[in-house]
């Protein structure tokens, strides 16, 4: 069983999260890609005096070290930014479960090594009575068998694009998996040069 990630689940059970509730637009000025999981869900995550909201499912206890997201219907809506899925890896989030993603926000997820999952709502109903249930779920995610395993509940079959499965189990980004063809680009441009030298002493002047 390759289990591609092993972790707690923290259920977050909202509809429609968008990405600037995931990352609240004050915190887009950064121009580093780091040090955005402060701001994850910030407004929800913070009382106006900056301590913590008890009350927010996030900064429960029995949630702490979560790294899997169970959540409902089109996350990760509104705006492209890509920071939302960086927030989110940052907090330590690798794997979100939903009924379904928005289409920006599930590639951008893909292109930074999280997997997300979009399962029927039935199973995600399922899923939410379980961690009301129970004081920790976890789960396994074996994704070359495309299977979510758990000690509370019965195995999950799961879709996953098969780019995305590929990429995520060869941990390459695009530019990893452009880079794996540098010979047959070196090959390319080696013979480019013989064809239209003239072309080559354009290319490389
Ligand atoms: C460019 C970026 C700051 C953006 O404007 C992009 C977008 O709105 O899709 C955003 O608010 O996330």
């Amino acid at each position: 069983m390759s289990i591609y990630h092993h972790g707690l689940v923290a259920p977050l059970d909202k509809n429609n999260v968008d990405t600037d509730q995931i990352i609240p637009k004050q915190f887009l000025t950064s121009t580093s890609r780091d040090g955005f999981d402060a701001a994850l869900f910030y407004d929800w995550r913070y009382l106006d005096n900056g301590q913590p909201d008890p009350a927010f499912v996030l900064n429960f206890p029995q949630y702490q070290g979560a790294s899997v997201l169970l959540t409902r219907d089109n996350f990760g809506c509104g705006s492209s930014r890509e920071h939302a899925p960086w927030a989110l890896k940052q907090y330590g989030f690798n794997v979100i479960l939903a009924e379904s993603f928005a289409d920006i926000f599930f590639n951008n997820c893909g292109n930074n090594q999280m997997l997300c999952v979009a399962l029927p709502v039935a199973t995600i109903d399922a899923l939410f009575a379980v961690c009301e249930a129970n004081e920790q779920v976890h789960i396994e995610i074996d994704l070359e068998n495309q299977l979510i395993h758990s000690p509370d509940f019965e195995a999950i079959h799961f879709d996953v694009r098969p780019d995305i499965k590929a990429r995520l189990l060869s941990g390459l980004d695009f530019i990893g998996e452009t880079e794996q063809l540098n010979a047959a680009i070196d090959a390319y441009e080696a013979n480019l040069a013989k064809e239209r030298p003239w072309q080559e002493a354009w290319y490389l002047a």
